[in-house]
């Protein structure tokens, strides 16, 4: 489909899984209900909490929370991105953070696991240590779906821009960034990487953002839309709720031809 509309969707989610599923879902109803048929969801959107609260949370996939959403895919006949969810693997230590697109049949279309973990020290900022509880994916995915080619990645999977470039290559139209980005580093740094990630690769940017107190730190919010000329299509306010936008891939090949920069790479001078 060359024209359609698509949604984020912002919310804030805290330990109750039963709550944030319950949040998201009525969420999901709005989305389609105006007229979307790609829906993304923020990372970690069924839980966030403690490390011991994190295993005890984490699901299977398929496990209960993807198959719960894929009713929601089926019944508004859109293709669901499920954000994130901690992913068990029976006999390992630590979890995936993966991410789920689901088709208009509520099938599993793709699935991708956060390669970058969010290891950090920042002085009078965030520090965390994703890697004490998570294993890095190492799989790079872009989902064929009906509607367009969907890079799937993750949070601070943003700031290496060697995976959107890898992904473009691919034929990806569209990146999927579910995040849950830190307010002291979002203020700055948020906007400015993923409108960098649609420019250099002139493609949409979907970005929905975890808003509200999480336990290591307060997350930005500001779930964003970005075309692929760097225009920002749709912004959320600091509170939870859906955004849309028409995603429109003539606009996207037009750009792509004006300025062909994906095709005069050049690729034998790029050595480290
Ligand atoms: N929370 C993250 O994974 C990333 C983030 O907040 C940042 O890169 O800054």
């Amino acid at each position: 489909m060359k024209q359609f509309i698509a949604a984020a969707v912002q919310v804030d989610s805290g330990n109750d899984k039963k709550e944030n599923l319950r949040k998201v879902e009525q969420f999901i109803d709005e989305a389609a209900g105006r007229g979307a048929k790609l829906i993304g969801l923020p990372e970690l959107v069924n839980f966030i909490g403690d490390p011991a609260g994190q295993f005890a949370n984490a699901e299977l996939i398929p496990g209960p929370t993807i198959e719960r959403l894929g009713k929601k895919a089926r019944q508004h006949q859109v293709w669901l991105h499920c954000g994130s969810i901690g992913e068990i693997i029976p006999g390992e230590k630590k979890l995936y953070n993966t991410t789920v697109l689901l088709s208009p049949q509520g099938e599993i279309a793709a699935q991708y696991r956060k390669m970058h973990l969010y290891d950090v020290q920042v002085t009078n900022g965030p520090s965390a240590m994703e890697s004490d509880t998570k294993k890095p994916g190492n799989q790079i995915v872009v989902a064929d779906t009906d509607l367009a080619q969907i890079g799937l990645s993750i949070c601070y999977d943003l700031r290496f821009p060697e995976i959107y470039r890898i992904m473009a290559l691919q034929g990806a139209e569209i990146f999927l960034i579910p995040a849950s980005f830190t307010l002291f580093t979002g203020k700055d740094h948020w906007e400015p990487l993923l409108r960098a990630r649609a420019i250099e690769n002139q493609s949409y940017v979907i970005a929905p953002a975890q808003i509200g107190v999480k336990p290591k730190f307060p997350a930005y919010g500001k779930s964003l839309m970005v075309d692929p000329w760097g225009n920002v299509i749709a912004k959320s306010s600091d509170k939870e709720g859906v955004i849309t936008a028409e995603i429109d891939l003539d606009l996207l090949y037009r750009i792509r031809q004006e300025i062909p920069c994906l095709k005069n790479r050049r690729p034998d001078c790029y050595h480290e």
